[in-house]
């Protein structure tokens, strides 16, 4: 059998990872040969709930998880992981701004980044799910400088499943016929989910999903606000935020990282900006990724950019940059 992969998931008594936690386990994400060790780490309040979600882990009876450990401590936590899943934030809740969650959250990101660099393995990879997401990870990152930066990610698959799912809905075909929709720049209502370059299968033949859908109109109004505001839409609706289809994505996007993407299919994944597209460099900005086989991400390079869609993601891109600047700031003048 081989080794175990020692996997960390944060915000482990919390919703999302409610569901993910079973996915993970049940070998979605690495394999049904891949044995696991699993470090779970939440805040000290939250150890007796903690406990109870071990509880169930154990009587899941899943055969590859060789090891629970819960924990409130980081470096409990972050000792020589593989793979961390850092989902553990303050959420929105209704009325609050996102501005509001990126103090409060900033502090979380530094010290995980600060324990991440001390006792991680230098190959870790890390994903992460608490918002606002691509700042977090650039903040992240930031505070975990021996990490290489094309190890921290944001999760933008949410987004990215949302779009095609809005689209497959419209033309009344399977998600999965939808292929190499884009979700541009930052997790949040300035994001721009782009169809221009993607198709879709409709009765054994592709088409560009322009063609297919014949409303342009409907294309670069409704469908770009829908995506754009469905987590705030599913906020309103049950008063907390998205946990079941964020854990699906949140498997998906780890689960293509570790295996490869379909080579005929990108995906959206938030990455450290090299300056692709024009977009600013240093930010953690949306963009479409080929997945190689051995866990190697590559932006899509050389897509035509329409003057809307540059418009677009110039918008999401300067979002980013003041989000970027707020987190810094605040961080530089509170240092504990
Ligand atoms: N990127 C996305 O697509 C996406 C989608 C949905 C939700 N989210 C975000 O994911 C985050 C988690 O959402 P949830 O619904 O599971 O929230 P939740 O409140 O149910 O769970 C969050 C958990 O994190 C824990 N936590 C807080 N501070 C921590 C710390 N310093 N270390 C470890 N754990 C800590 C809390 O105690 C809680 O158990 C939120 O920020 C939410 O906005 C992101
Ligand atoms: O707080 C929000 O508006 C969004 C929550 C979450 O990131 C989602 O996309 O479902």
């Amino acid at each position: 059998m081989a080794t175990p992969l020692k996997v960390c998931v944060t915000g482990a008594a919390g919703q999302i990872a409610y569901s993910l936690l079973y996915q993970i386990g049940h070998g979605d994400v690495f394999g049904k040969e891949q044995p696991l060790i699993l470090t779970l780490l939440d805040i000290t309040p939250m150890m007796n709930a903690l406990h109870g979600v071990v509880m169930e882990l154990h009587d899941c009876a899943m055969t590859l998880v060789k090891e629970i450990v819960p924990t409130d401590s980081e470096e409990e936590a972050f000792r020589d992981i593989d793979v961390a899943f850092l989902v553990g934030s303050m959420p929105r809740r209704e009325g609050m701004l996102r501005k509001d969650l990126l103090t409060a959250n900033a502090k979380i990101f530094r010290s995980q980044g600060l324990s991440l660099d001390k006792f991680a393995k230098k190959t870790v990879k890390v994903v992460v799910v608490g918002n606002p997401a691509n700042t977090n990870a650039m903040i992240c990152s930031h505070f975990a400088p021996s990490i290489p930066k094309e190890n921290f990610t944001a999760l933008t698959r949410l987004d990215h499943n949302r779009a095609k799912a809005q689209i497959a809905t419209r033309i009344g075909v399977r998600s999965d016929a939808v292929k190499n929709v884009v979700i541009w720049g930052n997790h949040s209502s300035t994001q721009f989910p782009d169809v221009s370059h993607a198709t879709v299968e409709v009765e054994g033949k592709t088409l560009p999903v322009y063609e297919a859908v014949k409303d342009d109109a409907w294309i670069e109004g409704d469908f770009i606000t829908t995506v754009q505001g469905r987590g705030a839409a599913v906020l309103k609706a049950r008063k907390l935020s998205s946990a079941m289809s964020a854990s699906k994505a949140v498997c998906d996007h780890v689960r293509d990282w570790w295996f490869g993407a379909p080579q005929d299919e990108w995906v959206s994944m938030a990455v450290m900006s090299d300056g692709s597209y024009g977009m600013p460099e240093g930010v953690v900005y949306s963009f479409p990724v080929r997945v190689s086989a051995d866990c190697k991400w590559a932006i899509v390079k050389d897509l035509p950019i329409s003057d809307f869609a540059r418009e677009k993601m110039e918008k999401t891109a300067k979002e980013l940059e003041e989000e970027k600047k707020t987190a810094l700031e605040f961080l530089a003048s509170n240092s504990s």
